[in-house]
């Protein structure tokens, strides 16, 4: 292994620095000194345009890039728009990939998703389980994008001999999330609803699905150090798995938000709407091996994501 210590004269280009996963880098990077961050929004560089992300890349020549960029959304979105999330997907990581390895980028993280692992993959997955076995329908096309993403970074380390890494977060939440009711995922939604059924005096709250699938929740300043961690310890062609090791069922999850937003209802499930994966619950000795650990527990995490929606609804994305 040959890492790369990143230190604050690192120039480092923070793809997608205005989501939820790109702000946390952004900030945790800050925290620690960086001062040769580079960010750009959608509107000033659309990483679709292959000829603007090979200007870009060739003018600013950062020393590693991070690819937290991407089309994202919770589980309807992925089942009604698969098309945009497969080309878009597509789009933005070949286009950022192929122009950094034109120019000779020597770090680069990859961020994929635990969606890219079979449906029903033995628990906790292991990073082994990839292409076991046929997807999980409601991201499929997404889930295709981000398989692609991984392959592209061990062929451009075989190829060229870049020391490119890919990691695979569970489910994240946190400051700065998508709280759309629609196009969301599952914690920014049910925040929002039982918030608004609190605020309202509402008695009855309808989630989605069944409630017993299980998921495993990372907060985002996990997810933020995680990746840090890997450009300073990590690099290995295989994907490495960030997640806490733990799972709750959505049931579960939902009586947790519906107590700290202080709402006192009840709670129905709408069984039209799809419930997905029924258990996706990451083997985290990968990462654990290198000396990262979770910090935030799903407690904490979930009254800090109320309280920052709470101060910051008039603004959120949505
Ligand atoms: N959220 C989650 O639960 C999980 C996320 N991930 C992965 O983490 C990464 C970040 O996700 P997350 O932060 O949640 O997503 P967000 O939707 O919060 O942020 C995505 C960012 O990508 C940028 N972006 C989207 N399209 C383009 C484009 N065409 N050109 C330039 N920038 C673009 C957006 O920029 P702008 O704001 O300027 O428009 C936005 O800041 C993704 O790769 C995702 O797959 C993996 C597992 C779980
Ligand atoms: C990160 C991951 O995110 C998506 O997959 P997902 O794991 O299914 O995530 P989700 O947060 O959307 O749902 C989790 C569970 O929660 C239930 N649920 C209840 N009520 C609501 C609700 O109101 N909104 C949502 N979104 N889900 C709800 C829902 O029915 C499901 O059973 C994909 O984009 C995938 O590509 C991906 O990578």
């Amino acid at each position: 292994m040959t890492p790369l210590t990143l230190t604050s004269e690192t120039r480092i280009f923070v793809a997608g620095h205005r989501g939820l996963v790109g702000s946390a880098i952004w900030r945790h990077l800050e925290s620690l000194g960086h001062t040769h961050l580079i960010g750009r929004s959608s509107s000033e560089l659309d990483l679709r345009d292959r000829g603007a992300v090979f200007e870009f890349l060739s003018v600013e020549r950062p020393d590693v890039v991070i690819l937290a960029a991407a089309k994202v959304g919770g589980i309807q979105a992925n089942n009604t728009y698969p098309a945009d999330f497969l080309s878009e997907n597509l789009q933005i990581q070949v286009n950022v990939m192929d122009a950094a390895a034109e120019v000779g980028i020597d770090r680069l993280l990859f961020l994929g998703s635990s969606c890219i692992y079979p449906k029903f993959a033995p628990q906790p997955i292991q990073e082994d389980s990839l292409l076991t076995g046929h997807l999980e329908e409601t991201n499929d096309a997404y889930a295709i994008a981000k398989i692609a993403g991984i392959i592209q970074v061990q062929a451009v380390r075989r190829q060229y001999g870049l020391k490119w890494i890919s990691a695979m977060p569970t489910n994240l939440y946190g400051p700065g999330d998508n709280f759309s009711p629609t196009g969301s995922h599952v914690v920014p939604a049910m925040i929002r609803r039982y918030a608004e059924a609190a605020d309202a005096g509402s008695t009855s709250v309808t989630n989605w699905g069944t409630g017993t699938p299980r998921r495993e929740l990372l907060h985002v300043d996990d997810m933020a150090a995680a990746c840090v961690h890997l450009l300073n310890t990590y690099d290995a062609p295989e994907h490495v798995n960030v997640g806490v090791g733990e799972d709750v069922s959505i049931a579960e999850l939902a009586a947790a938000i519906a107590a700290a937003t202080g709402y006192a209802g009840d709670t129905e499930w709408d069984t039209t709407k799809p419930d997905g994966t029924p258990q996706k619950l990451l083997d985290i000795s990968r990462i654990t091996a290198t000396g990262w650990t979770p910090q935030v527990s799903l407690a904490e995490g979930i009254t800090r994501t109320v309280a920052w929606y709470r101060a910051h609804r008039d603004s959120i994305r949505s």
